[in-house]
């Protein structure tokens, strides 16, 4: 399939090394909001809607993973960026690992969080069908409780309406595309292909993909670290925040800024 023009939004200096936030299924690229002002005050960061989702296009479905890859590197084209650090939480974990894996020339640093190399299908196909025969908006609710522990939940009923409105605008066929890419996905032959330095981190109470997930992530790149939060579910994120941010910074301070320069000819 081809590339679509995903929706972005670009904060930093511009001349900074780039940084590139992938959302999870069902969220959009607010969900990075609490990482976004510390890493823009070194980092140009770039968030964007995966097909599907929020503001970009939801062509119709089937979409591979590597249809979700090279709407990334059309971003990257678009924006002019050579090589780029790479981060994402569970589909858009998966999205940048295999990006790593197969462009790893792109991909300045990895970071993977609550994300997966090969998770259980049968679930994310259910879901499938019921987004296409009901929409998202029917199990919002019951998705927005795996996201986060109940008690930050019960803390912050304004975040938990905010999720599932995400989860409610997202494209019923898009996400459904979307959950049809995590069923079939199968990352596991990739781990040891990726080159890049890789930060994995993980909710220790991820009851969507916990720890073991990210521990098998973390034992097939090569020399990848492990970070497990705690108190946190799926969007580890947005319940350890500062953790979050504090650890993505060191690691991409830790990689260095690479090398900069157009994406003329990279690909
Ligand atoms: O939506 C969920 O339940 C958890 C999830 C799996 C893949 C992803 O991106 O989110």
């Amino acid at each position: 399939m081809t590339a679509v023009e995903v929706a972005y939004t670009e904060d930093g200096p511009a001349g900074a090394p780039v940084v590139v936030l992938s959302n999870s299924l069902g969220a959009t690229r607010g969900m990075w909001d609490p990482q976004v002002p510390a890493l823009a005050e070194r980092y140009r960061v770039v968030t964007y809607d995966t097909r599907g989702h929020g503001e970009s296009p939801a062509p119709a479905g089937p979409y591979t993973l590597d249809d979700l890859v090279d709407d990334v590197l059309a971003l990257l084209d678009r924006l002019g960026v050579r090589q780029a650090h790479v981060a994402g939480l569970s589909l858009g974990g998966m999205t940048a690992m295999r990006l790593a894996a197969r462009e790893p020339e792109r991909v300045r640093s990895l970071a993977v969080l609550c994300s997966s190399a090969k998770a259980d299908p049968q679930g994310f196909l259910d879901r499938a069908a019921a987004a296409r025969a009901g929409g998202t908006a029917q199990f919002a609710p019951t998705v927005v409780q795996r996201w986060l522990t109940p008690g930050h939940a019960a803390e912050h009923p304004d975040l938990v309406a905010r999720l599932a409105a995400m989860i409610e605008g997202a494209d019923d066929e898009g996400y459904a595309a979307c959950c049809e890419v995590v069923a079939g996905m199968d990352l596991r032959a990739d781990l040891g292909r990726i080159a890049a330095p890789t930060l994995v981190v993980s909710g220790a109470d991820d009851p969507a993909l916990p720890p073991d997930h990210q521990r098998l992530i973390a034992d097939g790149i090569p020399g990848a670290d492990l970070l497990t939060l705690s108190p946190a579910a799926h969007l580890a994120n947005l319940e350890r925040t500062l953790e979050t941010t504090g650890a993505l910074l060191g690691h991409l301070d830790a990689a260095g800024p690479g090398r900069g320069g157009t994406a003329e000819g990279a690909r």
